[in-house]
Formats: structure tokens, sequence, C-alpha cells
């Protein structure tokens, strides 16, 4: 029995929801979708491990706010995606939850309907239903793990997976990143520690046993293989960290563990001051790099939207402009488009 005065506390209600099981077959996968997932992951494993000599674009807005507006960037995106595959492999950026340095709005999964009502259940079924639409397109996509049971309902439509900065030296997050079937990229943490990351990476590939759910809700222990693809990602932190001399201090640091140095360059966040028009110098940086014979970079990130710039959440949502970013500021679209353009004339050239 459970006792008032020692137990729950602090909690105000315990709702059962949805099993990740029934969501999957609320949202079918047809073959379109399976391969779009598998050829993406496939691709993205070779390029970290070299075969492929593309570069990994991850490009896509800072979070999910309104299926509409990001289902018109998916469209726009593949068009480009299909364009640039010579030179760049383009996966859609679709994070659906939010780590938050104190507090704020967490993310569509946790809260879509933008209200602190936090319908978690409505919040996976919007999500689900935006990741199927996406794979029929033939976009792979891309997300952060942040809670540790949700990839049950939604992590089959991931094609690249991300740890941030604030979870990277999290026992958690590695455990359940030593189980995932995409490649993980790991931030360095948000005061520019790199360590961590190369930390967590050699934590995942080992295998690791722990409690969460299973396909029906039921509570079990999951016993993983490892995960040997990881790489890590430069997001900045105190200072900047995608010009040459720290990438090749990284590189260092990885070939002193026996690691072959691969390296994802989050042009946003502390690499850009959370400006987003300052990604187009980290990205011209990059292509610099990379023109000049840089061998280790593999990949970028860009937050872009459909429209430039950011939005505070205004209590009445009508009031929301459509296709600006709720989090951090994005790129509009035309402007990514120029930016990822001129970053494949370089590399080309
Ligand atoms: O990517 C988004 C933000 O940088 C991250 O979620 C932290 O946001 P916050 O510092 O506004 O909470
Ligand atoms: C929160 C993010 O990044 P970071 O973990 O680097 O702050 C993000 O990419 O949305």
């Amino acid at each position: 029995m459970m006792d008032p005065r020692i137990e729950n506390l602090n909690v105000s209600a315990e709702q059962s929801i949805i099993t990740p099981v029934k969501l999957k077959e609320l949202y079918p996968l047809s073959e379109k979708h399976i391969d779009t997932v598998y050829k993406g992951q496939e691709t993205i494993k070779n390029i970290v491990n070299g075969s492929d000599k593309r570069i990994l674009a991850i490009v896509g807005p800072c979070s999910i706010h309104d299926i509409k507006s990001a289902k018109e960037y998916a469209q726009k995106l593949k068009v480009l995606a299909d364009d640039l595959k010579d030179d760049i492999f383009i996966v859609m950026r679709v994070y659906f939850e939010k780590p938050r340095t104190t507090v704020g709005w967490k993310g569509l999964v946790n809260d879509p309907y933008m209200d602190n009502s936090c319908e978690i259940e409505d919040g996976l079924k919007q999500a689900r239903e935006l990741l199927v639409y996406i794979a029929a397109l033939g976009l792979p996509a891309a997300g952060e793990a942040l809670d540790i049971v949700t990839p049950q309902y939604i992590q089959d439509l991931f094609s690249w997976t991300a740890i941030g900065a604030r979870t990277t030296e999290s026992q958690s997050h590695r455990n359940m990143s030593s189980g995932l079937s995409s490649v993980v990229g790991f931030k360095n943490g948000t005061d520019g520690n790199v360590d961590i990351a190369v930390n967590a990476m050699q934590a995942v590939a080992a295998p690791h046993n722990f409690v969460s759910i299973d396909p029906k809700g039921k509570v079990a222990v999951i016993r993983t293989l490892g995960n040997p693809n990881t790489h890590i990602i430069l997001r900045g932190g105190k200072k900047p960290n995608f010009e040459a001399s720290y990438i090749e201090a990284v590189e260092n640091k990885l070939s002193d563990l026996q690691i072959v140095p691969r390296i994802m360059v989050d042009c946003s966040h502390a690499n850009s001051s959370k400006k987003a028009k300052k990604q187009e110098i980290v990205l011209a940086s990059l292509a610099d790099q990379i023109a000049k014979g840089n061998k280790s970079i593999m990949g970028f990130m860009i937050e872009s939207n459909i429209n430039f710039g950011q939005q505070s959440i205004p209590t009445d949502l009508s009031k929301l402009k459509y296709g600006v970013s709720v989090t951090d500021e994005c790129l509009d679209f035309e402007s990514t488009e120029r930016i990822l353009r001129e970053f494949c004339d370089r590399i080309r050239s």
C-alpha cells in the first residue's frame, strides 16, 4: 500500500496513455516509409565510416510546433535534397523534444497545444503522423532523443539521432543510445567540454542493461548490443569551436584513443551565438576547411525554417506567425538554399 505521508508528495496525477504498439497500428508503415528510413540510416552510416564521401547535412527547424508548416518545409527541402544529392546528403531536422536551460516549452510531444495542457499522447500522435508524412516524401528525418521512453513510439522513423549538450553526459541517454538503430551524434557540453562526448561514444559502443518499457508498454529490462555508429558534434560552448584549430584538437583527441575522427559541426547554438545569420559564416569556414583538404568534417547542422527569426509563444495562438520558430532563431528557406548551394560549389571546386 502506498502511504501518502512518504510517497507521491509532489505528484499531482498519473495518466495512462496509448502503448507504442497501438500508436504504430494507428500510423502503419508501408514499404516506401521503411525504405526511406533504412536507406537514410545506411547512407549516414556510410558517410560516418567514410565509404560515402558526401557530407551529411542536418537541416530544419529548431523545433516543430505546427504540422502544416513542417510539411510545407519538408516538401521544399526534398526538392533541394534531390538537387544537391551528389555533394551533400540532406536529412530534415525534425525536433519534437526540447531541452531547456531552466523552464520553457518542451516541444510538440510534451505540449502539442502550447498551452501547458501537456497532452503527451496527442503529441506522440502528431509527431508520428508527421514522421510518416516525411518518410512518404522519401526524405530521411533526424531527431534529438531527449525523453528516454518516447523512442519506443517514434524512433523507428528516424535515420539519425542526436544526444544534446545537456544530456551527453547522462548515463540514461548513453544506455538508450547503445540500443538505437541509427547513427547517434553526441554534442559537446554547453560549456564546450568535448571529453563528455568522446566518453559517450566509448560508453555507447558497449552493451548495456536498463529498465524501460517494451512495445506493449510493459516495464522491461532492455539489453542492448552496443552502438558502434556514433560521432561527435561540435556546437560551441563558452566560445565557438568550428575553426580549424578546434577541429584539429578534436581530431588529435580522437586519434589518441584510436577512434577515426569523424566530426559534425552544428553551425547554430554557441557556434553562432544563437544568431541565425551567423550560421552562414560557420558553414563557409567548413567549406573552406574541406576545400583545403580536411577529411574529418563529415557533416553539419543548420537551423532553418520557412521564414526567418524567432517568436515567443503568444497566449492567443492565432497570433503565431506562420513558419517562424518558437524556440531558437532560424534562417529562412531561401537563405538556407543559397548557403547550401554555395557550400556545394565550394567543396566541389
Ligand atoms: O535548441 C534550442 C535551445 O537552444 C535549447 O533548447 C535551450 O533553450 P533555452 O536555453 O532557451 O532553454
Ligand atoms: C538543443 C539543441 O542543441 P544543444 O543540445 O546543442 O543545445 C538543439 O539542437 O536543438
